[in-house]
């Protein structure tokens, strides 16, 4: 196997607020091989944006502060040199960010939005003289830049691509808008992408559109891509692998089909179960909401709304990483002991117990279900 394009290794993220720290990031891994999409999963507040910023390189810094961990791309860590940051996030990399009006100027028309990106895109240094030559439409290549964003447009299934290139974005329809997105994404021909929740506000079936068209970019262009989402339908639908996150953590990862069929954290289990309808669980899903990150939980972060937990261990001891068959880990103290995948799935399934101890339900007290 290649080695992955990219791999973030133990990253950990605080933010100074006059309300005092919050340790948001714990030492989150994952990584993403050439071509593959992972689908970075967990509910709002959990530091999905965070993780992409500071794979970005655009986390606000202060108040945010990475205490720990590797950013590898292509093997170089990131988080070492500024500089190769910044010009691998020109050059390699693109993001499409969760809410498109914060991107879009509503000033400028798509085609000057899209021809900006393609000229300026990873450079710190443009010079006055570019900036008033472009403005006098003296842009180099500006002809070459308009057959690009023309075809993208096209490619990106917008009907009349050549006149949207004069339409301002709040003349577009909300699916239209983020498909301009997805193409200003991609007018440099990125070889990484991360979207962070691009179809979030759109309805069901311009959603399911959107999705059909990057997926079809991912595998024309070859992108590699971390794909944000809150909805495990949707990474269902796009991510050959998916990371379940939790409170700042990665909890579980696995390939797709896997995370489906056998989850093993009790967390992603209880994600599965709110959405019955997609696969078959029935369950009632998670009480509770996410820790405050000034004080978040000792031992294992989902210990006070997990219905497994085992007082003495899971608030007290730290949890690690546990491989788990091929390609799939597991953050949670019921697989410790290098368990066997059947036996883990076993056990995710209620059909086996780890160690013939039943797993004691969650009492207030053990630090309250809110
Ligand atoms: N600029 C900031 N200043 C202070 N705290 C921040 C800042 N950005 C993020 N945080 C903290 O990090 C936590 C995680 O935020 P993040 O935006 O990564 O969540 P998310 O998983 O992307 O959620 P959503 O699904 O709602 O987008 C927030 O709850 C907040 O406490
Ligand atoms: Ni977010």
């Amino acid at each position: 196997m290649t080695d992955p394009i990219l791999d973030v290794h133990d990253l950990s993220v605080s933010f100074d607020t006059y309300e005092g720290r919050h340790d948001v990031l714990n030492g989150v891994n994952f990584t993403i091989n050439e071509g593959e999409t992972v689908a970075l999963v967990g509910e709002t507040g959990c530091g999905k944006s965070v993780t992409a910023r500071s794979v970005m390189g655009t986390l606000p810094r202060p108040p945010g502060d990475i205490t720990s961990g590797k950013i590898r791309y292509h093997g170089d860590n990131l988080l070492a040199d500024e500089d190769a940051h910044e010009q691998v996030k020109g050059d390699q990399m693109s993001m499409i960010f969760q809410d498109p009006m914060t991107y879009l100027s509503p000033v400028y028309p798509v085609g000057s939005m899209m021809a900006d990106v393609a000229t300026y895109s990873g450079r710190k240094d443009v010079s006055s003289w570019e900036i008033l030559k472009s403005f006098l439409g003296h842009r180099e290549n500006a002809e070459e830049i308009r057959e690009r964003s023309i075809e993208l447009l096209d490619r990106m299934r917008i009907p009349d691509p050549e006149g949207t290139l004069d339409r301002y974005p709040v003349e577009l329809s909300g699916g239209m808008r983020q498909r301009v997105i997805i193409a200003m994404a991609l007018i440099n021909e990125p070889e990484f992408l991360i979207a962070d929740e691009p179809t979030t506000a759109l309805d069901v079936t311009v959603q399911d559109q959107i999705l059909d068209l990057l997926r079809e970019r991912v595998t024309e262009q070859n992108l590699s891509m971390l794909y944000i989402t809150h909805n495990l339908g949707v990474a269902r639908e796009i991510a050959d692998r998916i990371c379940i996150m939790y409170a700042g953590e990665i909890v579980e990862v696995g390939r797709t089909e896997e995370i489906f069929d056998a989850p093993l954290h009790p967390y992603t289990r209880g994600l599965l179960d709110s959405i019955p309808k997609l696969t078959g669980f029935e369950g009632s899903g998670i009480d509770g909401q996410i820790p405050d990150y000034t004080n978040p939980p000792s031992g294992c972060r989902f210990h006070p709304r997990c219905p497994a937990v085992m007082r003495g261990t899971c608030d007290m001891e730290p949890v690690e990483h546990y491989a788990v068959g091929e390609d799939r880990t597991v953050a949670c103290h019921l697989y410790e002991d290098g368990m066997e995948f059947e036996e883990a799935a076993a056990i995710a399934a209620d059909e086996a117990t780890y160690d013939n101890e039943e797993p004691q339900p969650a009492e207030a007290g053990v630090r309250s279900k809110q």
